[in-house]
């Protein structure tokens, strides 16, 4: 089999990728190796900003993206070899695949705090989602460990259980949010309060198709995986217990509480929690080295990630990659800088995909607006949570300050402001200020002679800006 483009990974990264190159050149022939029989589709696209955007991701058959593109052929199978010399990806059934250019969008695997323990489990596909709503029916106490975006939302949504969230920092959501962003949504963590979030956040829906039901592992859940799972169980009453600064120690199978847990887990602060089972909500590895290469090796970050450029390719001639699999290896712009969100995916695999053409026909290419700032819209305690450029104040060292207005319960805004200019913002509740920010941050005008100003409800700033 041969294709111009071969892309490896049917998730968002790897759609998106042949979504660009089908619309650059509708006749170019394409091949997606999927490991599973369902791929990721971007739908309902909301524009919030120029640069911020809302959208649903769908689970689709394998055969809607031929009906959509139909110079795409599907290969249901793993690629398991790249021979970057032949130019050849050999698949686990032996198919062999030769390729002009080639995107690799394999995604990330959880990164796990134990491995050979079957109550401890990670997150990622809907396989996963379901091993917990099974689990969920009989528990009356767990674990979760970390303190990113799979906890957090994990810990808002999980009802009638106890639940222990075993966190390294000092305040809750830290890989998102700041200690003041944090005592916000304190509230919500004893009283979720959920029909009152509803009325303050709009919602896009996100679908799963029916029928999944593949030992591979599928591509990433992304918004709203939750709606789809019952993660509200009825054996204890809801209460949520925070440890503050700790790591897991061990994982062990008997405590001394005289009680039977499953699982028993040691913390760096001395104790022992003993619990139906554990949710490793530890941050992601990169699927980088599962598929062997021969003739050659990547450039690895230190994170794992396949480094790329700034035009998305690898150290190996003709190879590309995107999505949660790459790091981005190139001096970015000073306003943004990578996470593993499905948006980011969407954006690299886009890209790249313009970067493959382009390459092929000799031309130039311009790097991206979107890696000009950093972005970044979800959901957190059934808040609307807008993040843009430097928010947590990232390589800022101590010189900037903040300029906060915070409405108990509505609305929590941060600016982050260095030498006058706006380097970022947090944006919870419904402020409908994110496209002031993004035009400060993107502009760098001098906004001293505002002050505080800035934040005042009583002054329409943005007529100022126009
Ligand atoms: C529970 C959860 C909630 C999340 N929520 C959000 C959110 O609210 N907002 C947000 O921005 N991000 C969120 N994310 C992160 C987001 O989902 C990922 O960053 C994004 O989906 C990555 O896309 P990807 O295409 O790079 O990888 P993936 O979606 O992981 O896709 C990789 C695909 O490659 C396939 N594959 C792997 N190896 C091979 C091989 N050898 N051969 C063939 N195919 C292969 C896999 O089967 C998979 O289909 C969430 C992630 C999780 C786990
Ligand atoms: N709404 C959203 O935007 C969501 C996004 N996601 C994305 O999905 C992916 C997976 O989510 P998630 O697993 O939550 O990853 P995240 O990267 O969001 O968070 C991982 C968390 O685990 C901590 N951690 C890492 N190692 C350990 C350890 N050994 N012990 C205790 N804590 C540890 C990290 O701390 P430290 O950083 O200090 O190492 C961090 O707080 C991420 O890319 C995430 O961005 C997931 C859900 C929702």
């Amino acid at each position: 089999m041969e294709a111009v483009y071969v892309i490896i990974g049917g998730g968002i990264a790897g759609i998106s990728c042949i979504e660009a190159i089908s619309l650059l050149d509708e006749s170019a022939s394409i091949i997606l190796i999927s490991a599973t029989p369902f791929v990721k589709a971007v739908t309902h696209i909301n524009p919030l900003t120029k640069m911020l955007a809302e959208f649903s991701v769908e689970e689709k058959p394998f055969d809607y993206i031929s009906s959509m593109f139909p110079s795409v052929n599907v290969v249901i199978d793993s690629a398991i070899k790249i021979d970057p010399v032949q130019r050849t990806v050999t698949t686990s059934t032996n198919k062999i695949v030769n390729y002009q250019k080639l995107c690799i969008c394999t995604g990330a695997s959880p990164k796990m705090i134990a491995t050979d323990c079957d109550h401890v489990f990670g997150i990622r596909d809907i396989d996963s989602a379901k091993q917990l709503e099974e689990k969920l029916k009989d528990a009356k106490r767990i674990m979760v460990v970390g303190n990113g975006g799979i906890a957090t939302e994990l810990i808002y949504e999980i009802e009638g259980v106890e639940i222990i969230w075993a966190i390294k920092d000092k305040h809750i959501s830290a890989t998102f949010i700041d200690p003041g962003a944090a005592e916000f949504f304190q509230d919500r963590l004893v009283q979720k309060d959920k029909d009152a979030a509803a009325t303050v956040v709009k919602t896009v829906k996100y679908t799963v198709g029916e029928g999944e039901g593949t030992k591979c592992t599928g591509a990433a859940l992304g918004p709203h995986w939750h709606d789809r799972i019952n993660l509200i169980a009825k054996n204890n009453a809801s209460k949520i217990t925070v440890e503050y600064e700790v790591e897991v120690s061990r994982v062990k199978f008997h405590g001394e509480d005289g009680e039977n847990w499953p699982v028993y887990v040691e913390l760096t602060n001395g104790k022992t929690v003993g619990c139906n089972f554990v949710v490793s909500a530890t941050g992601v590895i990169p699927n980088s080295e599962t598929i062997s290469i021969v003739n050659g090796t990547f450039d690895l970050a230190e994170d794992k990630g396949i480094k790329v450029n700034s035009l998305m390719e690898t150290n190996l001639p003709n190879i590309y990659a995107a999505g949660d699999v790459c790091s981005a290896s190139w001096p970015t712009a000073c306003h943004w800088f990578q996470m593993r969100l499905w948006t980011q995916a969407r954006q690299m695999g886009s890209y790249a995909g313009r970067c493959m053409v382009e390459s092929k026909r000799g031309e130039e290419t311009i790097v991206d607006f979107c890696f000009e700032m950093f972005t970044h819209v979800t959901r957190f305690f059934g808040y609307k949570v807008i993040l843009l450029g430097l928010f947590n104040a990232q390589n800022l060292d101590r010189n900037y300050e903040l300029l906060l207005r915070v409405t108990k319960k509505n609305e929590y805004i941060k600016l982050v402001v260095s030498d006058g200019k706006i380097q970022g913002a947090v944006l919870i509740g419904d402020t409908d200020l994110e496209e002031m920010c993004e035009n400060l941050i993107l502009n760098q005008l001098n906004v001293s002679e505002f002050g505080e100003d800035l934040l005042n409800p009583d002054i329409d700033i943005e007529d100022y800006f126009d």
